[in-house]
Formats: structure tokens, C-alpha cells, sequence
């Protein structure tokens, strides 16, 4: 068992880490808090497979559960379902001292999170992670939120939840390609913050590919370990927070212009980072070979193939609703060198649409 506290204050909480661990789901929360009502919230590909565990748990422990599952995919972390699982809430008669549980990827844990500080002003919220993605990044840090029409995450606020129960028992049943997109959030915190990290990737991308069991413990406790410490000093992104957000202004963007449908949110990372890159690259930020090194490990993990061949004017024009633009000036992190990254706000349309260029030219073997 690995436990990781994010010290916030009042609204610091524990990272428990453990296989197997969803089977003390129960026991955990009820030494938290004297709640006894828990609506829990999945989806129909998740809750058949791990929803039992945490429901006997949970009753075990004393607890009145109510189950909202919401459709699965990306397509449905809208405002219409939330307001599908706040119908749940009222339904159930559940009170201000209750809990909202989150057993999912982080589209439930989004959506979830997003109830739950909304519902009656804000109740708490249980983070249960079962894909590599949201164990690694959705469930830590308190961003909860569901997509516009017009953008990405327009619609969320920061709630931190009341604990984070991570099974990596979970991700037996993950799919190779989901697994992957973890992986591209995973890349990201070696390459903003922590050399050594990203060296570890490289060094055991074989094993990190096979889902060895001990490469993952560590992989998700150094993940969650380098994000904990970027929230404690910067809770609401003011300032280096931002760095985690690397890639995202591009991948958010070809998310949104494929209507949540084409690519995964991880995917979608890795794409916007080699684009980020490319664009570092050419200010001089980072060398070619720290460039070559970014797209090498991108490459022995499998997880970057290209760069869609989108108009770079229509993926520009996306770019424009991040909420990084500042005073209508658009602000990109760009990577500095392998653990190191800035915030660029002086970026021009034209380096922009370059990058995208080059990164749709760029041959990857
Ligand atoms: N709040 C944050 O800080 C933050 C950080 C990163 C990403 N996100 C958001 O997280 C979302 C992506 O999360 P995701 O990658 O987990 O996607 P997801 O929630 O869509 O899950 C991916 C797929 O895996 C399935 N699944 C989940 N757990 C499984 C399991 N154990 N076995 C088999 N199938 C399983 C899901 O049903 C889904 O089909 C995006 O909306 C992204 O914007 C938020
Ligand atoms: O926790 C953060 O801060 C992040 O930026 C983590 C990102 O991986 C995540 O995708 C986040 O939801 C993006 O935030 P947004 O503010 O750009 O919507
Ligand atoms: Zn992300």
C-alpha cells in the first residue's frame, strides 16, 4: 500500500494506492466522514466490472447506496448528463453531509467531480480511478468539469475530492489503446518536471508496454507524487499548474473539432505535445536532439502515429477557446528541455500554424 497526501489546507486528502484496495472502499470513506447516503456514479462498461466490489463494501460499512451510470465515452461528459446524475441526487433524497462516488475513467470522474461541488452548493466527492489516465492525472488535483459544445472542459470548477482510491488491479481490464493514452499524460510529467522520470520511461518502456505490475505501482505513485506537488503550490493555476497543460491547447482543440469522437483525450496529448515541441524547437528552446529524444520516447511507447492532416486555420481557430488565453492573447506551454517547461504568452498565429504544418510533414518510424 503506497498513500501520497496533497496538503491543501482544509481540503487536503490521501492518495491511497493499492492492489485490491476497492474492496475497502467502505471502510476508507467511513473513516473520513459520518456520511451514510452514497450516490455513486459509473458508467455501463465499468460498473458491471467493478461495481459489485464497491457496493458490498460500501454496505458493509454502513452505507445507503443509490447508482447513477451515465452513457460511456467523451461525448457524454456534457451538461445534459450532469444534470441526468443531479435528478439522481435530488431523487435520492441525498443530503449535504452525503457522497458522491466516482468509479470510472475521467470522463465519469469529471462529471462526477462537477455534481458534486454544484449539488447543494458542494458536497463531498470520492475519486475511485479505473483507467491509467485517471489514476495518474483526472483524479488528483480537484479539476472537475464537462465539455461545451464549443470547447473542451468550458464548464467545471475546482473541487478537491475527500480521498483518491486507486486499484491498479483495475487495469487488467483496460483496453491497449486506453492503457496508451494514460501513457501520453504519463510522458508529460517526466518531460515538464522530472528528468529522472522521464529516464525511467525510457529505460523501461518494454515493461512499462507489458503492464508489469511493479513498473505500474511506480509509474502511478511518481505520477501522482510530481502532480501532488504542482497542486500544493498552485491550486487554482495561477501559475506553474499551467505546465500540466502541456499539449492540451492543440489536443484540445482536435478533440473538440472531431466533436469528442476520434481520438482519445491522451491521444490527443500526445499529438499537441510533438506539435509544442516542434514549435520550442524552432525558438530555440530546445535542442534537436532533446526533440529527437521526446519523439523517440513518444515512439518505443507507441503512442504517437501522426498529426491529423486538419486545415491548421481550423485547428487555430479551436486553439482560441482554451482558458489560457488571457486579455484575447493565446498562452502555450512549451517545453524547455527534457524536465523543464514555460509559458509562452508572446506565441504568433503564424508559429502556430507552422508547427501544425511541420508536425503533419514529420516522418515517424
Ligand atoms: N480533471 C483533470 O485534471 C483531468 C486530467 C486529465 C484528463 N481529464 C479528462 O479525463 C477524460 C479522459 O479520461 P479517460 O482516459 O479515463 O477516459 P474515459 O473515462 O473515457 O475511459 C476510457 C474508456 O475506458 C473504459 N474503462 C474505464 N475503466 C476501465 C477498466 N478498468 N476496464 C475496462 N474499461 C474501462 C471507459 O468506460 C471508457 O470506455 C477526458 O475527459 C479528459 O478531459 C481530466
Ligand atoms: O490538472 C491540471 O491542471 C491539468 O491541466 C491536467 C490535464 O491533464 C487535464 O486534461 C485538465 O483537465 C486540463 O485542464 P483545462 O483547464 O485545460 O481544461
Ligand atoms: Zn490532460
Amino acid at each position: 500500500m503506497q498513500n501520497l497526501r496533497v496538503e491543501l489546507g482544509e481540503r487536503s486528502y490521501t492518495i491511497s494506492i493499492e492492489a485490491g484496495i476497492l474492496g475497502r472502499t467502505g471502510e476508507i470513506i467511513s473513516d473520513l466522514t459520518p456520511a451514510r447516503q452514497v450516490l455513486l456514479v459509473s458508467n455501463p462498461t465499468v460498473f458491471p466490472l467493478y461495481g459489485d466490489k464497491v457496493i458490498s463494501s460500501l454496505h458493509k460499512a454502513g452505507f445507503e447506496v443509490e447508482v447513477a451510470l451515465m452513457p460511456d465515452g467523451e461525448v457524454y461528459k456534457n451538461m445534459e448528463e450532469a444534470l441526468k446524475v443531479l435528478d439522481k441526487a435530488v431523487d435520492f433524497n441525498l443530503e449535504r453531509t452525503g457522497i458522491i462516488a466516482a468509479l470510472g475513467g475521467g470522463v465519469v470522474g469529471d462529471l462526477a467531480g462537477l455534481v458534486a461541488a454544484v449539488y447543494q452548493r458542494g458536497i463531498n466527492f470520492v475519486q475511485i480511478p479505473t483507467t491509467l489516465l485517471s489514476q495518474v492525472d483526472s483524479s488528483v488535483g480537484g479539476k472537475v468539469a464537462v465539455n461545451h459544445p464549443r470547447g473542451k472542459n468550458l464548464i467545471g470548477a475546482f473541487h478537491q475530492p475527500l480521498a483518491v482510491i486507486i486499484d491498479p488491479l483495475t487495469l487488467h481490464t483496460l483496453s491497449e489503446r486506453e492503457y496508451k493514452s494514460g501513457l501520453g499524460e504519463v510522458v508529460k510529467y517526466g518531460l515538464i518536471y522530472d528528468e529522472s522520470f522521464f529516464a525511467f520511461l525510457e529505460n523501461n518502456a518494454s515493461a512499462v508496454k507489458e503492464r508489469r505490475g511493479e513498473i505500474i505501482a511506480e509509474l502511478i505513485y511518481r505520477s501522482c507524487r510530481i502532480k501532488s506537488m504542482i497542486v500544493e503550490k498552485d491550486e487554482k493555476e495561477q501559475g506553474i499548474r499551467a505546465l500540466l497543460n502541456l499539449g492540451h491547447t492543440f489536443g484540445h482543440a482536435l478533440e473538440k473539432i472531431t466533436d469528442y469522437k476520434a481520438y482519445s483525450h491522451g491521444e490527443a496529448v500526445a499529438m499537441g505535445t510533438v506539435a509544442a515541441s516542434l514549435l520550442a524547437r524552432e525558438r530555440g528552446y530546445i535542442t534537436e536532439e532533446v526533440f529527437k529524444r521526446i519523439l523517440n520516447l513518444y515512439r518505443i511507447l507507441d503512442i504517437y502515429k501522426e498529426f491529423p492532416p486538419f486545415d491548421p486555420e481550423v485547428v487555430y481557430a479551436a486553439m482560441l477557446n482554451d482558458k489560457k488565453v488571457m486579455y484575447g492573447k493565446m498562452r502555450l506551454i512549451l517545453p524547455a528541455g527534457i524536465g523543464q517547461a514555460v509559458i509562452a504568452d508572446d506565441v504568433e498565429k503564424e508559429e502556430i500554424i507552422r508547427a501544425i504544418r511541420r508536425a503533419q510533414n514529420l516522418a515517424i518510424d
